[in-house]
């Protein structure tokens, strides 16, 4: 299978990390980057193939995967509209809808949304994926070939819900990361270097997070395991409690959502003009 990415930044580089060696060897891919730096970086590092600009050669792949920001998306597919005759497009834009992007390639339709997770790199990632009805079987086989060569899938049945997708998983690394820095930064607080404060931390968020997928037990139960009365994860939790932790992830989580809808609503061409009573 033949994968060209459109934009090879911090997701392209995670999504090429797991194709390379399951899916995909270096010569069955390609990537249009503007960027010379970013270009140089992913030669060097995966040694694929790089294109300043989308010419015959970079297109002539089985899959485009659309990896630009939401905002230079629509410049992107002015670009390639007319020049895709067969292939599978997957776009990882957050928020950005099939529709805009199907209007902005003139009307194709063989297109994927997915939103993946920079674990991909690794191989651990997780991502959603929504088709539109006109992608045949073998397009949807190949977009899950593809994900699933950077970790797990979930297909949804309506693509609203790649908005929650996105708040969840999408966004999710990045709040796990930031439990690390703050775990961290108490190790260090209590006297640790910065090398053992690393160990303490992630060995703690790694260990957990493997107990917790392996266990039938739901994580509120293993967190009541860890809590002896009196005790010190007591004491802690009581803390995070009044600060409001548990609270502060899931508002996070929820104005992740808000914003991927805005992107959509923002970049799109469906958002309600004023005076444009058409509009949906
Ligand atoms: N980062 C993440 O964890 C995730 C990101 N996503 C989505 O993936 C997409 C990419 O995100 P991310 O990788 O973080 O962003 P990056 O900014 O790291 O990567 C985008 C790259 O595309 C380049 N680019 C811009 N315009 C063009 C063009 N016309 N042709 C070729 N390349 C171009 C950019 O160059 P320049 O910087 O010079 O503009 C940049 O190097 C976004 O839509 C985002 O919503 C989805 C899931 C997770
Ligand atoms: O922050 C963002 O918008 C992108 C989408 C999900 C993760 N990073």
């Amino acid at each position: 299978m033949k994968v060209t990415f459109l934009g090879g930044g911090n997701m392209a580089t995670a999504l090429i990390g797991g194709l390379l060696g399951k899916e995909a060897r270096a010569d069955d891919i390609a990537v249009v980057e503007i960027s010379e730096a970013a270009r140089m970086r992913l030669q060097q590092r995966f040694g694929v193939r790089c294109h300043a600009t989308p010419d015959g050669e970079a297109l002539a792949g089985d899959v485009l995967v659309l990896a630009v920001k939401p905002q230079q998306m629509r410049e992107v597919c002015a670009l390639l509209k007319g020049r895709v005759r067969e292939q599978l497009i997957i776009s990882i834009a957050a928020g950005l809808h099939l529709a805009d992007i199907s209007g902005w390639l003139g009307g194709y339709r063989h297109l994927v949304r997915a939103m993946p997770n920079t674990p991909a790199l690794i191989g651990a990632g997780m991502s959603g994926l929504f088709a539109l009805p006109e992608v045949p079987d073998a397009g949807r086989q190949m977009a899950e070939r593809i994900l699933q060569a950077a970790g797990s899938t979930l297909w949804v049945a309506d693509e609203a819900q790649l908005d929650a997708v996105t708040a969840i998983s999408g966004s999710g690394p990045a709040y796990v990361f930031l439990l690390i820095e703050a775990m961290q930064a108490a190790a260090g607080e209590l006297g640790f270097t910065s090398a053992q404060a690393r160990q303490l931390a992630l060995k703690t968020v790694l260990g957990a997070a493997q107990l917790a997928a392996q266990s039938g037990d739901d994580a509120a139960i293993l967190r009541e395991r860890v809590t002896s009365k009196g005790g010190t994860t007591e004491a802690a939790l009581k803390v995070m409690e009044a600060r409001g932790v548990k609270a502060g992830i899931i508002a996070g989580a929820q104005a992740a959502c808000a914003q991927s809808r805005v992107l959509g609503e923002q970049l799109g061409d469906r958002a309600q003009k004023p005076g444009d009573p058409s509009a949906t």
